[in-house]
């Protein structure tokens, strides 16, 4: 068993955690390059958190161009435990409206050229991504919105595209007829890297528009996206505030092994191994090393 930590990675206009405790900030350095921004630590209740603002501060990261590896590897170094990603999403259903919170169970991933992975050429790693969300940490981000009464609805699938643009009508229409349910741009690969992390992920994606789709509905700008999220900042943080006031003090087991993706994952033989990857991947495979 290990303390559970909770790392917080915020979205479009989330760069901070109200309510945090015994604030604390450090750059951390990865193998990969720098995060987005300085970890802040602090605590809610008894429980350590630890926020990264995906964008940056001032929001001068572009989803294409954030350095995902960095920011999960930074995530693991410090030992957190579990990720919830807060994302503005656009929506394909008119029951999923601007404000309500979607905990999606599912991600389909149409971006191109991200690093996706932490391995490759030299340590040759396929992790399960048939579940990529942490069923037990979602149900405590469901019972922290019931709590404060935040409408929320659970499962759905989440759909990243590259962006920076944002969708053109036919393919709008075209994700609405895949029953896709939400979209942002962000997600994939945060969600892969966290499971080759072996940190327990779930995603809470707050909808901001209804994309371009909906023929009462204006088309999605960017001002109608940030005036929703600020709109629900409070029901974000008082979420946030109660799953870590409520959170176990130890780490409990994935009951789908999101903590213990790597296990039978390797395809590259031990001796076949390059070792320079293999020292970049110190935080990530600290757990299989330490065996
Ligand atoms: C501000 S509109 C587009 C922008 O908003 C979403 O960001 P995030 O997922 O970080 O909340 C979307 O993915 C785009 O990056
Ligand atoms: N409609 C949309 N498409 C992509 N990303 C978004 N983020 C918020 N709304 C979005």
């Amino acid at each position: 068993m290990s303390k559970a930590v909770v790392g917080i990675i915020g979205g479009s206009g989330v760069y901070d955690l109200p309510g945090l405790k015994d604030l604390r900030e450090e750059r951390v350095k990865t193998p990969w390059g720098e995060p987005s921004d300085a970890l802040r630590f602090g605590r809610i209740g008894d429980t350590e958190a630890v926020f990264l603002p995906r964008h940056g501060r001032g929001h001068v990261y572009s989803p294409s161009g954030i350095n995902y590896r960095a920011n999960i590897d930074a995530m693991k170094r410090v030992g957190v435990t579990d990720i919830v990603s807060v994302s503005a999403c656009g929506s394909f259903k008119q029951e999923l409206y601007p404000g309500l919170f979607v905990l999606v169970d599912q991600f389909v991933d149409r971006t191109q050229g991200r690093e996706s992975s932490f391995f490759g050429n030299g340590c040759v790693v396929h992790v399960s991504m048939a579940h990529p969300v942490a069923p037990l940490l979602q149900k405590r981000i469901a019972a922290a919105a019931t709590a404060e009464e935040i409408p929320f609805v659970s499962g759905g699938t989440y759909v990243c595209m590259e962006g920076p643009q944002f969708s053109s009508g036919a393919e709008s229409l075209g994700y609405k007829s895949q029953n896709f349910d939400v979209i942002g741009m962000t997600a994939m690969p945060e969600a892969k890297l966290a499971r080759e992390a072996e940190i327990s992920y779930a995603t809470i994606a707050m909808v901001t528009d209804f994309d371009c789709w909906h023929p009462d509905h204006d088309h999605v700008d960017v001002a109608s996206v940030i005036k929703v999220v600020q709109a629900n900042a409070a029901n974000a943080a008082r979420l946030l505030a109660r799953l870590l006031a409520d959170f176990p003090d130890q780490h409990e087991p994935c009951p789908i092994g999101s903590d213990r993706a790597l296990d039978n994952a390797f395809l590259t033989a031990p001796d076949a191994r390059d070792p320079d990857l293999l020292q970049k991947l110190d935080a990530i495979m600290q757990r299989i090393n330490a065996k």
